[in-house]
């Protein structure tokens, strides 16, 4: 038996998605595409130090008590209590899968403090409906458990969904103008993003290369109206620059093949695909 255990859980940013609601969380989710990073987050889970109701449920990101409704589903359906330490050099809410990695992790590495006997599929769909019902996301969970660059054919956990790959580990560039509420968008009417992204997912499904993978993706966030001008403006910059960029769902971030960012001039951050799924330490 052990008080502690960490998991590492890749960030993810989407490229395009359509969104799929089902009466059962765990047949719902989305369909679409995009790069899992080796820039990630650590979650660490702790027994509580006193089994008191106000310490049980202690979620902490970067040292500061959040908010993370997807955490504190999974603890509950697992039935146990802990503390949640999470860190990560991904910014928050801005599209690269942190929910959903700190969902992730809290079910990998709760599972073996707490010895509660479940498999990785029974964990990832753990993590997936948590996020799910949380409204935080709909398919980054089953992508980052996967790794590399995930195409997500058909939504749903583990036995519902259905995944391919561009077979490709690319380095990737991505900067941030800020956050974008996931909830927000996901709450709203998502029928014309989702038919652009049923439109982007058939293109990737024909052609699937990285350079498919980006323009399906610019185009998705033109058709879907989510683009921002900060974002348009750097997408055209690393176009201008000869490079292949696009905007990061659902955040107001841009994400750049290669060296495509720092190539337009932009203090970007350099990352590599992350290669395989998510790993207890
Ligand atoms: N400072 C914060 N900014 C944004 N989200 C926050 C913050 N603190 C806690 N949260 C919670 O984190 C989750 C962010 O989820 P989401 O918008 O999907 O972002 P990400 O792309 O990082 O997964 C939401 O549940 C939100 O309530
Ligand atoms: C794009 C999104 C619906 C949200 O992603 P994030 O804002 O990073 O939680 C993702 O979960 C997906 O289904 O692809």
């Amino acid at each position: 038996m052990t008080d502690e255990a960490t998991a590492f859980v890749p960030g993810h940013v989407t490229g395009f998605f359509s969104a799929h609601p089902a009466d059962e969380p765990v047949q719902a989710g989305s369909r679409g595409a995009g790069v899992t990073l080796a820039d990630g987050v650590e979650v660490t889970i702790r027994r509580p130090e006193t089994p008191t109701a106000a310490t049980t449920q202690h979620v902490e990101l970067d040292g500061e008590t959040v908010e993370m409704p997807p955490v504190e589903r999974v603890l509950d359906a697992l039935g146990v209590d802990a503390w949640v330490s999470a860190e990560t050099s991904l910014p928050l809410g801005a599209g690269f899968g942190v929910s959903g990695a700190m969902a992730l992790g809290t079910a990998l590495a709760a599972n073996r403090v707490f010895e509660c006997g479940r498999s990785e599929n029974e964990l990832t769909a753990l993590a997936h409906i948590a996020e799910v019902q949380s409204g935080t996301g709909l398919g980054d969970v089953v992508a980052q458990a996967r790794g590399g660059v995930p195409i997500r054919l058909d939504p749903g956990a583990p036995g519902y969904g259905r995944l391919d790959g561009v077979p490709e580990r690319p380095t990737v560039e991505y900067v941030t103008f800020g956050e974008l509420s996931t909830e927000d968008v996901l709450s709203g009417d998502t029928t014309q993003l989702s038919a652009a992204g049923e439109d982007a997912l058939a293109r990737l499904v024909r052609e699937p290369t990285l350079t498919q993978l980006m323009y399906a993706s610019r185009r998705f966030a033109r058709e879907a109206g989510l683009l921002t001008d900060e974002v348009t403006e750097a997408i055209r910059a690393v176009s201008d620059a000869g490079g292949e960029a696009s905007m990061a769902m659902l955040g107001r971030t841009v994400f750049a093949l290669e060296t495509g960012l720092s190539d337009a001039g932009y203090d970007a951050v350099s990352c590599r695909t992350h290669p395989a799924g998510a790993t207890l330490r």
